[in-house]
């Protein structure tokens, strides 16, 4: 592991504890302004140098910067039309995404990449985290799911993904585990933490806590060495202006977006989740072609 990712790792350890002190402490309404500023800041940052990243990860010589920006928007486009026209199947593309997303980024260090029992695993894994999310904060969360897709989802959903998940991380990470040793006992102590989290936080910071510490923040180191070959003041800062303007585009594309929904604040939630999955599409593949080597 390198020296930026063994810093990471314990500054989000100790972050984690934090804002968990923080959840006992802060007022509901502060600590959502807290979790939206996260994820408004480093959480969208994360996913805000893709085409820089894609032209690099694919070579320049073919991609001019047109053709990668209009596939991109293309692609934005098909998630949101999806969103507006067949919501249920968008959901569940949206969260089959984000959990390979997820568990891929968290498993990133492992050799065994591009086989069958990996990519179940790293999708096993960040379906479990996230129906851990969803599962510890059921109310809010079925709330949000029900005013996103129009149907109404109950608990038992949660319960037997929870389930299924737990067994096809199981089995698939002991597969991979005989093709590669890992620490099983941090793992599940990593699991012990979020259960922990996610049970006594909200639904809104528990997700900013694992969507900020736990996968932006590796994320962006990732992406920072992929780009610049190292992590240091310096190359943060090339990282921050190249993606200033994307960052800023969405972000202020967010807001003028939300006017329409400002005066009810589920509906409010349900567009901020469907708006991160629209943007949430390309940046997976792109992650994906940068850590599969
Ligand atoms: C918390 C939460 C949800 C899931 C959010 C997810 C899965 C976000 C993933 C984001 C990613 C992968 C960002 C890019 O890196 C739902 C089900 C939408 C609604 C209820 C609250």
């Amino acid at each position: 592991m390198s020296s930026t990712h063994q810093k990471i790792q314990s500054i989000r350890i100790v972050s984690t504890f934090f804002g968990l002190w923080i959840s006992a402490y802060l007022l509901g309404g502060f600590e959502n302004y807290v979790a939206f500023f996260l994820i408004f800041s480093l959480g969208i940052l994360h996913g805000s140098n893709d085409i820089t990243l894609i032209k690099r990860a694919y070579g320049s010589e073919n991609l001019t910067f047109f053709k990668v920006l209009t596939s991109y928007i293309m692609l934005i486009g098909l998630g949101t039309a999806l969103f507006f026209l067949v919501p249920m199947l968008a959901l569940i593309i949206f969260i089959v995404f984000s959990a390979y997303h997820f568990g891929e980024q968290h498993f990133h260090f492992l050799q065994v990449k591009n086989t069958i029992s990996a990519y179940l695993f790293y999708f096993g894994y960040g379906l479990f985290v996230i129906t851990l999310i969803l599962y510890l904060n059921a109310s809010d969360a079925l709330r949000i799911i029900n005013q996103m897709i129009g149907v109404v989802v109950v608990l038992d959903v949660l319960r037997w993904t929870l389930l299924a998940s737990a067994i096809l991380t199981l089995v698939t990470g002991t597969m991979v585990y005989i093709k590669q040793k890992f620490n099983v006992f941090l793992e599940l102590f990593y699991l012990l933490l979020f259960s922990v989290v996610f049970f006594i936080a909200s639904l809104i910071w528990s997700f900013t806590l694992y969507f900020i510490l736990w996968h932006s923040l590796p994320s962006l180191a990732d992406q920072v060495e992929f780009l610049y070959k190292e992590v240091t003041k310096e190359t943060i800062v090339r990282y921050i202006r190249a993606s200033f303007i994307y960052w800023l585009l969405s972000v202020v594309g967010f807001f003028v977006l939300v006017q329409f929904f400002k005066d009810n604040p589920t509906v409010m939630l349900s567009f901020f989740f469907s708006f991160l999955a629209a943007i949430t599409f390309p940046h997976v593949l792109v992650m994906h072609k940068i850590l599969k080597h």
